[in-house]
């Protein structure tokens, strides 16, 4: 799976128009734990005669079309936490990345691929692979084994990897929660440009909205995207000043998220209220069952028809009774109807 983006960009001072558009954490598409070997011609039963689940690239194209025509969704962040890029091969990312950039050829806006990893020298290959390919940006996390615990160590790594791919923009993935890297994105935000001439913008992954506000308020001058990535706190984040999102359940729910996203341009916050609201209720609802990356996949799998496969390993994949109590309360809440489920839908479920 992907990173789906909802971005609002605003009128530069050149009048260019404003957009909208939500933006997914690419889903990964994936076939079932135990693909075909007739497939793509590679059993997948390995060395050690485990299964470890591969790629099934064949519904990119598909998942494009999707997300565009259905959810209203053309920028895409790919191989982050939703897409489990960290849990994928350098060969696998450096496939996944070539697939959405060509797919995406002429229907997406943006393909945004994030190249972070514990190794330099891989980021780094990623981020001129990324740039090779075409790629509209790339985006890093802090590195979270051997962590960096000042700012100033954390911006050399960023500014290496950033350095590999010179004329793409870059993008600093701020999430707390999974790599334990606690600096501050306000704190890392100051100066940044003269260390990494590229830099664009934060992907801000954290609940921590003063620290979010305070990244705003003390740019107000560079132009920077905020990206915001807690979907169900995305109208708070657009007070502040979030100039766009990326999050899993633009995946499924980027359509009502576009209207809360115009209902908030248009200033009509009771009904962006409502809207989330309303969004709030179902991510409320399954974070309370256990929600992560294999639960997107199976709800989206659900929702779109495409097979997007179990989670790799250590993920576990969604049970049954998740995608069954899911599905009831997208119908309950009118994000899902009976005609809208997919013959693929089953995959979810079995
Ligand atoms: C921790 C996590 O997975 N956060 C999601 C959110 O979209 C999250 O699923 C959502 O807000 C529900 O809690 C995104 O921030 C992740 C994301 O953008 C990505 O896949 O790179």
């Amino acid at each position: 799976s992907a990173a789906a983006f909802a971005a609002r960009r605003s009128g530069g001072a050149d009048g260019a128009e404003a957009w909208w558009g939500a933006w997914p954490a690419t889903a990964r598409a994936r076939t079932d734990e135990r693909r075909r070997p007739d497939d793509l011609g590679v059993p997948v039963e390995g060395r050690w005669g485990l299964t470890c689940g591969e790629i099934n690239f064949s519904v990119i194209g598909q998942y494009v079309d999707y997300l565009v025509k259905e959810q209203g969704v053309k920028n895409i962040f790919v191989n982050g936490t939703t897409g489990e890029g960290l849990s994928l091969s350098i060969s696998e990312r450096r496939q996944v990345a070539e697939e959405w950039v060509t797919k995406g050829k002429d229907k997406l806006d943006q393909v945004v691929i994030h190249v972070g990893a514990l190794s330099l020298k891989e980021s780094q290959e990623l981020a001129q692979h990324a740039a090779e390919i075409g790629a509209d940006g790339i985006a890093v996390i802090a590195p979270f084994f051997l962590k960096p615990w000042t700012k100033d160590i954390l911006i050399n790594f960023l500014k290496e990897v950033a350095a590999a791919a010179p004329a793409l923009p870059f993008y600093y993935y701020h999430i707390p929660a999974l790599t334990g890297v606690k600096i501050r994105a306000e704190e890392l935000l100051d100066g940044i440009q003269d260390k990494i001439p590229t830099f664009q913008g934060l992907k801000f992954s954290d609940t921590d909205l003063l620290d979010f506000g305070q990244c705003v308020d003390q740019n107000r001058q560079q132009q920077f995207a905020f990206l915001f990535g807690v979907d169900e706190q995305l109208l708070s984040a657009l007070v502040m000043g979030a100039t766009g999102a990326v999050g899993s359940t633009y995946n499924y729910l980027g359509k009502k998220t576009n209207q809360m996203l115009e209902a908030f341009e248009r200033k009509d916050l009771s009904l962006a209220l409502n809207y989330q609201f309303c969004i709030q209720r179902f991510i409320n609802f399954v974070v309370k069952l256990g929600f992560g990356v294999s639960q997107t996949k199976a709800i989206m799998t659900l929702v779109s028809g495409i097979p997007m496969g179990p989670p790799r390993l250590p993920l576990q994949k969604a049970s049954r009774e998740f995608t069954d109590s899911a599905e009831a309360k997208l119908k309950s809440l009118d994000f899902l109807s009976f005609t809208d489920l997919k013959d693929g839908s089953l995959e979810a479920s079995s």
